[in-house]
């Protein structure tokens, strides 16, 4: 049997004294592109702040490569290969394209790792990626279009050589034909092996790309399946996603 990735395991977390997560479970098999799916507020973004060690668990278990990261602090979890994408893209806007990219090279895990087994992300890598981002590499990050933006935001989490990569909510708030370049982007990566946990509330765009689907209703996940039972069952995403 193939050890995950990632593995989530009952996780229960609060803010404060409100219980936001009850029972999380999934997991990211190596090369496989999962989706985390539901409506707004249904604890998304928490149970990637509670994976990657942002906040404490009251209950359940993180495993990266079967291994737990029980009191790891979260810069030591992402050192594991966890790169993130986080909702709202947070680039340095003072900085420039490059500076952007090398400040999370930096900062970020090894070189010698690469998520997919080939070469390492350097800033040539990410420019054949998104040459738009090679066009406007000296531009500050304030000055790029909300898609650039988010174009700067996946290549600054490549450059840390994640194994897995994690994206929040990458095309809210993205014209359609941008977002369609966002799932071409993740479509090539995926290609490439490179293992993918997407939160995103576009269902057929997602269905097309990813292997496997988790959705979550108030704070539990309720239903995983693979791309052609979630296809396969309209109500489902009708009840849980509202779509
Ligand atoms: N910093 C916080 N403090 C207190 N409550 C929070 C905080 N962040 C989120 N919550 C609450 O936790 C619950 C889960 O929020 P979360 O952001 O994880 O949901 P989500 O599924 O990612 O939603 P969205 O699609 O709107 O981002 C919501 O009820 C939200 O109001």
């Amino acid at each position: 049997m193939t050890t995950p990735l990632l593995s989530l395991k009952g996780l229960a977390a609060a803010y404060g004294s409100a219980q936001v997560l009850f029972d999380i479970s999934l997991e990211v098999l190596p090369g496989e592109v999962v989706t985390l799916m539901g409506r707004n507020g249904m604890g998304k973004t928490t149970s990637i702040k509670a994976a990657l060690g942002m906040m404490p668990l009251m209950a359940g278990e993180v495993r990266i490569d079967g291994q737990s990261v029980r009191g790891l602090h979260s810069h030591r979890i992402a050192r594991l290969g966890l790169g993130l994408v986080p909702e709202g893209r947070r680039i340095f806007p003072t900085l420039s394209v490059v500076e952007n990219l090398v400040a999370t090279a930096r900062m970020g895990a090894r070189k010698t790792q690469h998520g997919s087994g080939g070469e390492a992300w350097d800033l040539e890598a990410v420019f054949a990626l998104f040459p738009r981002l090679r066009e406007r590499q000296h531009h500050r990050g304030s000055q790029l279009s909300g898609g650039e933006q988010q174009m700067l935001a996946i290549g600054r989490a490549l450059m840390t050589n994640p194994r897995l990569l994690i994206l929040d909510e990458a095309t809210e708030g993205l014209a359609p034909l941008i977002r369609a370049e966002i799932w071409d982007c993740l479509r090539m990566l995926k290609s490439r092996g490179q293992s993918i946990l997407v939160v995103d509330k576009n269902v057929a765009a997602l269905t097309a790309l990813a292997d496997r689907h988790v959705i979550l209703e108030k704070g539990r996940t309720v239903w995983s399946g693979d791309s052609a039972a979630l296809a396969a069952d309209p109500e489902l995403a009708h009840r849980y996603l509202g779509a």
